[in-house]
């Protein structure tokens, strides 16, 4: 069998987990090495983690073919199943196969197209909230965007206006990034990923409290929505009279539970957690290194400024679906932002045979790590594969055959069931943000560290200024 390379310097016991070990900027340190090490062996390679052998792929070709071929996620993604169960990111691969199926609809365009008016009012709260900084120097817009996406993503999900009701508190928006903080030092300590030993740690104390505030939130909007739901099927009132003209995502698996019994309550809870932390969370960092990229490149912003001239003229109207269509060149800056940064750089799958690549064979029973920020630095992106260069996006030729050499909504089967949602929600928000701000950033001042997915340690701060 043609065994990927071994990267040197292993030690005896531990191999090269000391590689790993260290705060989540030293980790992501790691990614990077580790991304060009297997690029420049080929695109694949592999490493040891204690007694574990695991491969690191870069190539988008090698990639596609196990993410379409072993569609089990790592024990890895077991760190998480405490929160979010059979959902799924983490669920098993027979509940997966038949709950994909049923949850597809529920992402039509259709569907999408119902949110648009969400997306809308919710931009443009985050405009005034912003309101606050403009003209006063740096500020962390991370802590905007992250409570904006988590507003839009419940009201989508649940139904349910948190900002009003006052149930989305800071203690909740703390507990979603703690929690990932927690899974990063499981996965670094690796004595630690046995359970037995976990379960006496501090750590999983820790989990423990910060479980019951997340499962609490999620519980106590379920059991309000079915009594809702229940309420109206018995007084035969088929839709609800809120005045929004759109399905949340937990009254369709509602349906679908009482109507042919496909979900159980607890299944209800898992997907709909699911959803709030694959919708919120993402989008918002792509929002966060976007704005930052966009405040570094002047020449940039000036062109996404006069396709909103093109689109809407002075006027500061809503988004409509025709408008998406037409904001091109903003579509391409997002696209070139989550290039550079992937905020998710790294996913796992779990190798259930052996498994032949254009050049060598991976073993059965062994992690595979797609490296995404290595696969987005692929020679196939050509000479200019570190600049941020929006205008790529607009030339097929300027785009490298391979579909799969963007990754960063992953590939195959497994794609983020929330892509166009994603695209939907960010496009809507920038085009309000720019049409009222003037951004300045630094993104080469950036620390980055890796909490599951990509975040800044630091230097990731941007000011605003009205624009006229
Ligand atoms: C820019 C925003 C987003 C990015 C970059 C993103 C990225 C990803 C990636 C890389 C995966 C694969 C994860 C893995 O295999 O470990 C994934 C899966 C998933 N995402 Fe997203 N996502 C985004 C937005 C969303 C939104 C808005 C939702 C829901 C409203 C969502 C829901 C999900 C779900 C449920 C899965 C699991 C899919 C499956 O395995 O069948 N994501 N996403």
């Amino acid at each position: 069998k043609n065994e990927p390379p071994s990267i040197p310097g292993g030690l005896p016991l531990i191999g090269h987990a000391h590689r790993l070990i260290g705060d989540s900027v030293k980790l992501w340190k790691s990614v990077v090495e580790l991304s060009y090490d297997s690029l420049r062996l080929g695109g694949v390679l592999s490493a040891a983690i204690g007694p574990r052998t695991i491969y690191v792929l870069t190539d988008p070709e090698d990639a596609l073919t196990v993410a379409n071929s072993c569609l089990q996620k790592d024990a890895f993604y077991e760190f998480a199943k405490c929160w979010l169960g059979e959902g799924l990111v983490t669920g098993k691969l027979s509940i997966w196969r038949h709950h994909r199926r049923l949850l597809n609809p529920a992402f039509s365009q259709v569907v999408l197209d119902s949110f648009l008016g969400v997306f809308n009012s919710q931009s443009r709260r985050l405009v005034d909230d912003l309101k606050s900084e403009v003209g006063k120097g740096p500020f962390d817009h991370w802590v905007y965007t992250r409570h904006n996406a988590l507003e839009t993503i419940c009201l989508t999900a649940l139904g349910i206006d948190f900002t009003e009701k006052g149930v989305l508190n800071t203690q909740y928006v703390k507990a979603t990034e703690q929690i990932f903080n927690v899974f990063v030092e499981r996965f670094q300590k690796f004595w630690l990923h046995n359970d037995y030993i976990y379960q006496w740690s501090g750590l999983r104390k820790k989990q423990d409290s910060l479980l019951e505030i997340l499962h609490n939130m999620s519980y106590t909007v379920l059991q309000k929505r079915k009594a809702d739901y229940l309420k109206r099927l018995e007084t035969g009132q088929v839709e609800e009279k809120t005045g929004t003209k759109f399905k949340p995502f937990m009254d369709l698996l509602l349906e679908l539970a009482v109507e042919k019994g496909a979900f159980n309550d607890r299944e209800i809870q898992e997907h709909v957690d699911t959803m709030i932390v694959g919708g919120h969370d993402t989008s918002a960092s792509v929002l966060m290194f976007t704005l930052l990229l966009i405040g570094s490149h002047p020449d940039v912003q000036d062109k996404i400024v006069e396709e909103l001239k093109d689109v809407f003229g002075n006027d500061d109207r809503d988004v409509t679906k025709h408008d998406l269509s037409q904001l091109v060149y903003l579509e391409a800056v997002i696209k070139e932002s989550m290039r550079i940064y992937p905020i998710v750089p790294v996913t796992a799958r779990v190798l259930d045979r052996d498994l032949k690549l254009k050049t060598y064979t991976l073993s059965k029973g062994r992690t595979c790590f797609m490296f995404v920020y290595g696969i987005h630095r692929h020679p196939m992106w050509g000479e200019d594969r570190e600049e941020f260069k929006p205008e790529r996006w607009l030339d097929p030729a300027k785009l490298p055959e391979c579909p799969t050499a963007f990754a960063a909504f992953n590939m195959g089967r497994r794609i983020c069931i929330g892509k166009s949602y994603a695209y939907m929600s960010m496009k809507t928000t920038l085009a309000h943000l720019m049409r009222q701000y003037k951004v300045k950033g630094d993104h080469t001042k950036l620390t980055l560290k890796i909490d599951v997915m990509l975040k800044p340690e630091a230097g990731h701060h941007i000011s605003i200024e009205k624009r006229s």
